[in-house]
């Protein structure tokens, strides 16, 4: 396990988790019927679009603040909630809301964060199920900005991040500029709405 190497975090990658064929009519299925939109986030004082579309799902009362708003769920689909039923199975763990994020191609990023919102709780269990081109996940301790561990999320795989890796490290999609081909990662989180 490559996760065994990162300290302070605990980090689950099964790289074949679904298998190609069932990934690739996934990923097609939620391209089409994703209402995607692209957010604006103020960064010092000026608005900028957030290099990425989202789209955030879940069960009614699973309000999510990301890039600085408050999200209203959509309502579950019937793909995306048959997927949180296996994953749900595979981790042992409930989910309430799912955040896509599709990056249309390799200048689509997300920034240094960790998901460390008060209303995740303080140890959360996030599943990620990475479909479509290869993208590099970089984690650096917190307080620090060396790269400290990196994993290729690939096609049909899943990445299970739990424990207090949220607490001590950061994350990042970079920029990757030989990748053309499009991206969907989808995170299952469990919001608990009291603390929103
Ligand atoms: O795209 C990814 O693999 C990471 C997504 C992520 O970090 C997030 O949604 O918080
Ligand atoms: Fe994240």
């Amino acid at each position: 396990m490559p996760a065994a190497s990162l300290a302070d975090a605990e980090l689950r990658y099964l790289p074949y988790w679904v298998e190609p064929g069932v990934a690739d009519s996934w990923l097609a299925r939620l391209l089409e019927e994703t209402p995607f939109e692209q957010p604006r986030v103020r960064l010092f004082g000026r608005e900028h679009p957030v290099p990425r579309q989202v789209a955030w799902y879940g069960d009614p009362q699973a309000r999510y603040r990301y890039s600085g708003l408050l999200h209203q769920p959509l309502r579950w689909t019937s793909l995306l909630a048959e997927i949180r039923t296996l994953l749900q199975a595979e981790t042992g763990q409930p989910f309430n809301g799912v955040l896509l994020n599709l990056y249309r191609d390799g200048n689509d990023a997300m920034g240094w964060h960790s998901d460390d919102e008060p209303e995740l709780g303080t140890e959360p269990v996030i599943a990620s199920l990475s479909l479509g081109a290869p993208r590099r996940l970089d984690f650096r301790r917190k307080g620090t900005t060396r790269i400290g561990h990196s994993l290729t999320l690939g096609h049909g795989s899943l990445l299970v991040m739990s424990g207090s890796t949220q607490h001590h490290w950061q994350h990042q999609i970079a920029r990757a500029r030989r990748t053309s081909a499009p991206r969907l990662n989808l995170t299952f989180r469990l919001i608990e709405p009291s603390r929103a």
